[in-house]
């Protein structure tokens, strides 16, 4: 199933999908998805016009592939402009996924300031693409195209402190509008930005992750290629501290990450 045929599962029935094995990342399903799902059943609680704001997910523990999961959203207050979002995400009973929601409308204010400029990369067709692999990449890349453009690739023992450059899903078919669900899968798509520290292959998860989109969303396509560049702030004892930024094909400032992710080597 392509991304968006899971985002219709999941607004159909939030409280049984099944995510199929070929969304893998090792143990686990990919969590760029099991985000997406998750901001769907929650935004379908909100009413219109309250953007996304800001997302606090935590990886409880692995969403196992070809097992339903049932997406259970609450409102947790619903203010003038803010509407505050909880889901728990469960499987087998036992819960798998916590996320927080922000959503809110706009206000009027005095105070404007601009993004800092998105970072100069080679341009797309000068960047290396990950390919699928089957047995090698994750399941989950064969739906999403990485081309590297800062830093190495996993496990190439590179030094580098950044990782990153251009993303788009692949083998969608028809462009769609690209909207915060995408997003959340091209972020969530890259590696953590300390495997490529590594000389060999190991497990690495997201362990926590906030995310937080700058609104309104730009008009961009699921065909637009996004450039993503994360930096790794500290990392020690299996564990890294990773702050990452998404920018569009222009250069506009459309999503800020950050991740704590775990590190088995
Ligand atoms: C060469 C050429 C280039 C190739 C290029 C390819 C790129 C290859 C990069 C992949 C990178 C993708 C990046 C996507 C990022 C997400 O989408 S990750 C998916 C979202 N996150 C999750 O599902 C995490 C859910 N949470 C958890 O599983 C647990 O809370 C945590 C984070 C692992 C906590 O750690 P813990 O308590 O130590 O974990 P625990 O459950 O006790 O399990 C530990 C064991 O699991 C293993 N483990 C951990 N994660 C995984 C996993 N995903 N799969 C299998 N085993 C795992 C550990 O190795 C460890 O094994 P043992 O030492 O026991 O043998």
């Amino acid at each position: 199933m392509i991304f968006s045929e899971m985002l219709d599962a999941v607004r159909r029935d939030p409280a049984a999908v099944i995510i199929p094995a070929e969304w893998g990342q090792g143990r686990a399903s990919f969590g760029g998805l099991v985000a997406a799902l998750a901001f769907e059943a929650m935004r379908a609680k909100v009413p219109e016009g309250r953007p996304v704001r800001s997302l606090a997910i935590t990886f409880v523990g692995p969403v196992a592939p070809d097992v339903p999961v049932s997406f259970q959203a609450e409102v947790l207050r619903e203010g003038k402009a803010v509407s505050q979002m909880f889901l728990r995400a469960i499987q087998d009973g036992q819960v798998v996924t916590v996320v927080q929601g922000s959503f809110g409308a706009s206000r009027p204010s005095a105070i404007a300031v601009e993004a800092l400029a998105a970072p100069q990369i080679a341009p797309v067709e000068q960047c290396q693409e990950l390919p699928y692999v089957r047995h090698v990449t994750p399941e989950f890349t064969r739906f999403l195209a990485m081309r590297w453009g800062i830093g190495g690739m996993p496990f190439s023992n590179n030094p580098s402190r950044q990782m990153g450059g251009w993303v788009r899903l692949r083998g969608e078919g028809e462009a769609q509008a690209l909207s915060e669900a995408h997003l959340l899968a091209l972020v969530d798509a890259w590696p953590p930005a300390v495997l490529p520290h590594l000389k060999s292959p190991a497990p690495g998860s997201s362990l926590t992750w906030t995310i937080e989109f700058v609104q309104p969303l730009q008009s961009l396509s699921s065909e637009d290629w996004c450039l993503y560049r994360a930096d790794i702030e500290h990392a020690r004892d299996g564990y890294g501290h990773v702050a990452a930024a998404m920018w569009s094909p222009a250069g506009e400032l459309i999503a800020l990450s950050r991740q704590t992710v775990t590190v088995f080597g």
